[in-house]
């Protein structure tokens, strides 16, 4: 505790006008006056408050004279020493008996109330004999009527209305100095609570308290009403609700503030130049026990003890505002509970306010005196006024979490805009593509067209030769002209050596053609920055025409392959041998070069379809099953070819040729005719509407039966077929047609699509990247790739593939699928 005594002309008992000096006139400052911050002066305010005559007193002093006047407008109080004689004390406050609660409050309280919440520790006090309104000023609910609330409840409402429920709150603790033991008013069996002393800042405090949130002025009544009802009262000749026990309220105020000019508006970035802080204030209301001396409030016993720990307790808070208001070296904070609870109350960092209650009776004067005494000494102690600021990380922490929210939510904002915007310029792109694609698919049919009419033009000119050739030497008919007669058979070698090289050149014409498109695609793909996907796709379509193409010239062979066996055939008629080894597969045959020749003789392309109207697909799928394994043969490549346009493989598979395929897989062994078997399944795989009937009638696990083959040929077709029905599906699976994971896993192909992936046969592999890449485009199909092995193979691609568009493709499966990129995450591969 500390006592400063300069500057403050105040508490100077003066003289009355019969020969005392007058004391100069005070000069106060208003504890309304300003905020407490800039108030550098703390010292003790007090007011005096006068009771109304009571019923007694009324009868009682009814021929005497008060004994005290009050001149409030001077703030004095004069204490009269006998009829002519008064001394005159000056106050901070003079409370007349008629001043109203409202008041008090205002002049006594509130200041205080102003200061907790700006962070300081306040006090207010009521000190005087019992009796004297001490309960009524502080702790007067005011159930009935409003105006008659004391300073606790008025106290919580101003407080109530300054905070914030969001960031600020407020506890009580009530509590009662009883005969040296501090309890607690909230529960009653917490009845040796102690006081703490924090060694830096001198703060006291008592942890052992009850303490309780409070929201609203419903639940402080609720509280006062349950002290009150806990706090111990006994009777006594002066008052017979008379408080044995010191009351102590301690509120306990936590304010968020924000420091002025530091906080923005914008919470959308984090301003580091926010400094949030917590302003903790207490506020302590204390409630005294009565003052009186013992003879004359006639206690005895039990409650005689009671009176004497009161009048120590107060008597040493008196010393302790002695030893301050004289500046003391020493002061006496230890002698009691009460001075050590109120200890920074007097002479420490809280602006503090008493109220000193006096009667207004002359059989009291000696008790008024020394109130009056009390208070003036009191007003003499000068605390040092002590914010309690802290920086408040909760706060700052919460302000954060704002901002960080509303940071999360823009970039939602902004990353959706991005999609929409990506979204637009694929569709955008995917239009542009189409067309593209559609150019270069009418582009390419063309050609094709004008490729096969030139084709089946030399194909006509072959078989009519082939014919006239036959003609001559089988039946030798009399028609034929002599010239012809004449021709032998090196002669027609040679025109069919020149045929082949016309069929040649048309071909790397052909090929030639092919390459342009690519070249045109190829610069297409430069010019489509963003859409690299959906070039694949097309560089994809192009491939396949280019299959297209290959298998036009694998039948191109086979008609070659053809004309040698007539060739021969012929040569060998003209031997006079038979040579007819396939009379009905020929007759067959012959019905379809025939069909093609009517056909094209109409200048049209000849469609398979009509082959089958005129030959009967029947009968061609009817040879597979044929005991002469070289019928078989020629019955697959028929097929096979057949299987090669799009516009046959529906017929194809609505007549079962699936079926027999799948079986003729199952039987041959000879790698030549299950590659054919194996290059019409992978056609059909290739078309989109067959996927399923295809899968159902066995068609993927007849393709995988000739692996058992082990010849690359074989293995290419398998694989192609492969990367064919990976494709579709993949198309079908973008398109909403197909769900679930794809029937290539759950038909098995997954262990030899792994075991392929990086085979040293260049075309093995290319499909199987491909059939790869398309499977991990759907997430569906991750886990099993995952249980598979394939990651290791997509990751493999995506680094080493030597082609780009590959690698591209399978870099974007990873990257866009969740379950590859966490499993990559575990295994700490990085693309
Ligand atoms: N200013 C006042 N106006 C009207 N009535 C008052 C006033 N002050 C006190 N009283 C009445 O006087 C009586 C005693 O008051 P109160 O109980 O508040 O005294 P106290 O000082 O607290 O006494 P104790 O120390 O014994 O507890 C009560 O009935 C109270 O209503």
């Amino acid at each position: 505790m500390t006592s400063r005594s300069g500057g403050i002309q105040r508490g100077h008992r003066s003289s009355t006008a019969r020969g005392r000096i007058s004391a100069p006139p005070p000069t106060l400052r208003r504890s309304s006056a300003g905020s407490p911050k800039h108030d550098a002066g703390g010292r003790v305010r007090v007011a005096v408050r006068l009771r109304p005559q009571n019923q007694e007193e009324m009868v009682e002093d009814a021929d005497f004279a008060d004994c005290v006047e009050l001149q409030p407008e001077l703030k004095r109080l004069r204490l009269r020493k006998n009829n002519w004689d008064f001394d005159t004390y000056e106050f901070d406050e003079v409370l007349t008996e008629f001043a109203s609660q409202k008041r008090v409050y205002e002049v006594v309280a509130k200041p205080v109330v102003e200061s907790v919440l700006e962070g300081y520790n306040g006090t207010v006090m009521a000190y005087g004999q019992t009796g004297t309104g001490k309960t009524h000023t502080l702790g007067r609910l005011g159930e009935e009527d409003t105006s008659a609330r004391g300073i606790m409840v008025r106290s919580m409402e101003d407080i109530l209305a300054s905070i914030s429920p969001q960031t600020d709150s407020i506890s009580v603790s009530y509590l009662q100095l009883y005969m040296e033991t501090i309890q607690d008013l909230l529960d009653p069996m917490n009845d040796n609570i102690a006081i703490v002393e924090d060694p830096k800042t001198g703060d006291v405090s008592v942890p052992g308290a009850t303490s309780v949130d409070i929201r609203d002025e419903h639940s402080f009544m609720e509280l006062l009403r349950l002290g009150e009802a806990h706090r111990i009262a006994a009777n006594t000749k002066l008052n017979t609700e008379s408080s044995r026990s010191h009351a102590i309220l301690m509120v306990q105020i936590r304010k968020s503030v924000v420091e002025s000019g530091a906080e923005t508006n914008n919470s959308s970035h984090v301003d580091k130049s926010f400094k949030p802080l917590v302003r903790k204030g207490k506020f302590v209301v204390v409630d005294l026990a009565g003052s009186e001396r013992v003879h004359k409030s006639g206690s005895e016993g039990h409650v005689l003890e009671e009176a004497k720990s009161i009048n120590l307790s107060l008597s040493a808070l008196g010393k302790c505002i002695n030893a301050l208001a004289e500046n003391s070296t020493h002061v006496p904070v230890r002698d009691s509970k009460l001075t050590r609870l109120l200890k920074d109350s007097f002479g420490g960092t809280a602006r503090t306010s008493l109220v000193v209650t006096i009667g207004p009776s002359p059989r009291h004067r000696g008790e008024t005196a020394s109130t009056i005494l009390f208070g003036q000494r009191a007003m003499k102690v000068e605390n040092m006024l002590k914010i309690k600021e802290e920086f408040d990380y909760k706060s700052l922490s919460r302000k954060l979490e704002m901002q960080l929210d509303a940071v999360i939510a823009e970039n939602e904002r902004r990353q959706k805009t991005y999609k929409d915007e990506l979204g637009r310029v694929s569709i955008e792109a995917q239009k542009r593509i189409t067309e593209a694609e559609r150019n270069c698919i009418h582009a390419f049919e063309r050609e094709k067209l004008k490729y096969q009419m030139e084709y089946m033009d030399s194909v006509k000119k072959l078989e009519e030769k082939l014919m006239n050739g036959q003609s001559e030497h089988g039946h030798n008919v009399s028609a034929v002209k002599p010239c012809n007669r004449q021709m032998n058979g090196s002669e027609e070698v040679m025109e069919l050596k020149r045929l082949l090289q016309n069929e040649t050149r048309l071909r790397q014409e052909a090929e030639e053609e092919a390459s342009r498109f690519r070249s045109q695609l190829e610069q297409f793909m430069h010019s489509e920055d963003g859409s690299v996907l959906e070039i694949f796709n097309l560089r994809r379509m192009l491939e396949d025409e280019i299959d297209q193409k290959r298998k036009l010239e694998e039948e191109l062979a086979i008609l070659r392959s053809q004309l040698l066996q007539s060739t021969y055939n012929s040569d060998q008629m003209r031997r006079g041998g038979n040579g007819d080894g396939f009379s009905g597969l020929d007759s067959l045959m012959s019905q379809f070069r025939n069909s093609q020749l009517n056909e094209t003789g109409n200048g049209q392309k000849a469609p398979m379809t009509t082959l089958f109207e005129q030959v009967g697909l029947q009968k061609i799928l009817a040879l597979l099953e044929s005991e002469d394994a070289s019928v078989r043969i020629h019955a697959v490549k028929v097929v096979a070819n057949l299987a090669a346009e799009e516009s046959n493989q529906e017929l194809i598979m609505a007549e079962g040729g699936i079926g027999l395929l799948s079986m003729t897989a199952a039987d041959a062994d000879d790698a030549q005719t299950l590659r054919m078997v194996a290059g019409a399944i992978a056609n059909l795989c290739g078309n989109d509407k067959l996927q399923k009937r295809l899968r159902s009638e066995g068609g993927i696990k007849a393709l995988l039966g000739m692996v058992r083959c082990g010849h690359s040929d074989v293995l290419s077709q398998i694989a192609r077929g492969i990367a064919n029905f990976a494709k579709c599906e993949s198309r079908a699976s973008t398109q909403g047609r197909k769900t679930g994971r794809s029937f290539l896993i759950e038909d098995g192909a997954l262990p030899w699509i792994v075991q392929n992936a990086n085979n040293e046969a260049a075309p093995i592999r290319r499909h199987i990247e491909l059939a790869l890449c398309h499977l991990a485009q759907h997430e569906v199909n991750a886990k099993d790739m995952i249980d598979g092995g394939a990651l290791w193979e997509l990751v493999r691609i995506s680094r080493d593939c030597s082609r780009e568009d590959i690698r591209t493709l399978a870099h974007r499966s990873l990257s866009a699928s969740h379950t590859f990129r966490s499993e990559m995450r575990r295994l700490r591969i990085e693309l």
